[in-house]
């Protein structure tokens, strides 16, 4: 870490509607380039942080309680804005467009120029963990504990600005290792999984600093 950033420091909001945000912000707790960790709820409380976690959870209910709420629209803009990183169901809401969406459809945020597939492994029972690599955020030999929960991946990418991160490794189940499950676009960053349910924090570490370095 620079410490010149450090002495700053960013204001991380955990969107806190819906699903495992207490996680996400207990994952922060120990970042040192973290100033403040804000469970966010209302448009006063979104417009006061520098970066947003949006956690796993439903993203059906997370839609339907931020409509509720008016914080539809406020999302929209604060993610066209500011570094937002949606973990499962929250990757579900930064996706331009999901398919396996409820009958009748669901409100997403968008903001991501790739297309996700809920629900893609099956029910709860047909959850799994992994070892994913990030070749390019955590280095070659230094994999990742990744928990997959009834989880989305992407099935297509719009844009040659998304950068794949990760993708599912040919030995889980009928995956054939081009499953992709982690993608960033500048400010945006999401995964398939739920990486607030390990010790690892290296990912929170990551989004901090794309956090910083988009304050600077
Ligand atoms: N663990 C999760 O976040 C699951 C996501 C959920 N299946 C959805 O569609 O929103």
């Amino acid at each position: 870490m620079v410490s010149e950033q450090t002495s700053s420091g960013v204001t991380v909001g955990v969107l806190a509607l819906q699903g495992a945000f207490l996680e996400h912000i207990h994952m922060l707790d120990n970042i040192p380039s973290v100033k403040e960790i804000l469970a966010v709820r209302t448009e006063a409380q979104l417009n006061s942080v520098d970066c947003l976690i949006i956690p796993g959870g439903e993203s059906t209910a997370m839609a339907l309680i931020a409509e509720r709420c008016n914080m539809l629209e406020p999302l929209r803009k604060f993610v066209r804005a500011k570094p937002t990183w949606g973990t499962c169901a929250g990757m579900i809401m930064l996706a331009d467009e999901a398919t396996g969406a409820k009958k009748g459809g669901q409100q997403l945020l968008g903001g991501l120029s790739i297309c996700v597939n809920r629900n893609q492994f099956g029910t709860q029972k047909d959850s799994f963990e992994t070892m994913l690599h990030f070749p390019t955020v955590l280095g070659e030999n230094r994999p990742f504990h990744a928990v997959f929960i009834r989880a989305p991946v992407i099935t297509a990418i719009k844009s040659d600005d998304v950068e794949v991160l990760s993708r599912l490794e040919s030995t889980v189940g009928n995956t054939d290792g081009e499953t992709i499950v982690a993608v960033r676009q500048g400010h945006l960053m999401a995964t398939a999984f739920h990486p607030e349910l390990t010790r690892d924090n290296r990912l929170h570490q990551y989004f901090v600093h794309m956090a910083l370095h988009h304050n600077q």
